[in-house]
């Protein structure tokens, strides 16, 4: 008799697919419609599988995704943990800005983090935290220190949902997965070990439970192409530019050149940030002329 069962996909080990039902971690393998579909289960996927009389397990369906993004992918993504680091690599507005503005293109929420806080002097962190307020302002939540993410993470980290890393090379996304882990080294229980030997198995993604949800413990990503966005849409993904434009007198204002426009008008007061408004222009000089600019290759 072949039992059915659901779960969520929280690992994939050199072809197997660890998945987490109401009750256990069952490794299973792909059936091969998938690979004739072209439709390759992804790590966070939500399946249902079946086991077959020889106890085989198998995953025969994933349910429709929310989204899949990263690479390697995770699916269905509630929530990105941006890594910003305070030097090495230096912390950059520019930088930030793309990334928020690439993840509400997607559609998908951001908190962010500031790593290596510990190597700069007081007065270089005293700046950032002030930029930085004002993004938590605006509404992303921050974690300014180590700390303050390894303490608060897992209470914000809601149920079911899946988080997952991004940040520039260097930032510290790999240091914080292991810290984080090394924290709750007990109740991790994946059951990958075994087959994932040495260091270099790039292909290897896993979900470790954190709070009530899970945490992906790949590198996450760290390049990101603006360059299909529409233009007219951009304005959009700067949230307190969406806000402010329902005030703005004509319907569609870009913001540049238009009359009565609010998003301008806030930033003469300074309520919107003027680093904020030039990456604006930036990125859409960077959409207009359809290419990265040469400092991200
Ligand atoms: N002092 C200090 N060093 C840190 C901190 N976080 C990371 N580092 C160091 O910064 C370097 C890069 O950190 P990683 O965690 O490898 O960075 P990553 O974001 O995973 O980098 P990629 O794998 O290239 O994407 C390592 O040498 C870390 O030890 C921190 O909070 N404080
Ligand atoms: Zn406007």
């Amino acid at each position: 008799m072949i039992k059915e069962d659901q779960g969520i996909v929280t690992g994939l080990i050199a072809g197997f697919y660890d998945v987490q039902t109401s009750t256990d971690t069952i490794r299973t393998r792909a059936r091969g419609v998938f690979r004739k579909n072209n439709l390759k289960p992804a790590v966070g996927d939500h399946v249902k599988i079946q086991i077959d009389d020889q106890g085989t397990s198998y995953l025969v369906a994933v349910l429709p995704r929310q989204n899949l993004i990263g690479r390697p992918a995770v699916a269905n993504v509630t929530q990105i943990l941006l890594v910003m680091s305070a030097v090495q690599p230096d912390f950059s507005l520019q930088l930030l800005d793309r990334f928020l503005t690439y993840f509400s293109w997607k559609n998908i929420a951001v908190s962010i983090f500031l790593s290596k806080s510990d190597l700069v002097g007081i007065s270089d962190l005293d700046k950032i935290q002030e930029n930085l307020n004002y993004y938590q302002e605006v509404g992303y939540k921050v974690y300014f220190s180590k700390k303050e993410v390894a303490s608060n993470l897992p209470n914000d980290i809601g149920s079911q949902q899946i988080w997952t890393l991004a940040g520039q090379s260097g930032a510290g996304k790999s240091t914080l997965i292991n810290s984080l882990k090394s924290g709750l080294h007990q109740e991790t229980g994946i059951i990958s070990n075994s087959l994932n030997r040495g260091k270099h198995t790039t292909r290897t993604v896993n979900l470790f439970s954190l709070g009530k949800g899970y945490l992906a413990d790949t590198p996450g990503f760290s390049a990101i192409d603006l360059t299909p966005i529409k233009i007219n849409e951009l304005c959009n993904y700067f949230i307190e530019f969406r806000r402010a434009s329902k005030f703005c007198k004509f319907r569609g204002c870009q913001h540049l050149n238009e009359p009565k426009c609010r998003v301008k008008e806030l930033v003469e007061t300074g309520e919107i940030k003027k680093s904020r408004y030039d990456d604006y222009l930036l990125l859409r000089k960077e959409i207009e002329n359809g290419k990265l600019p040469e400092y991200l290759k």
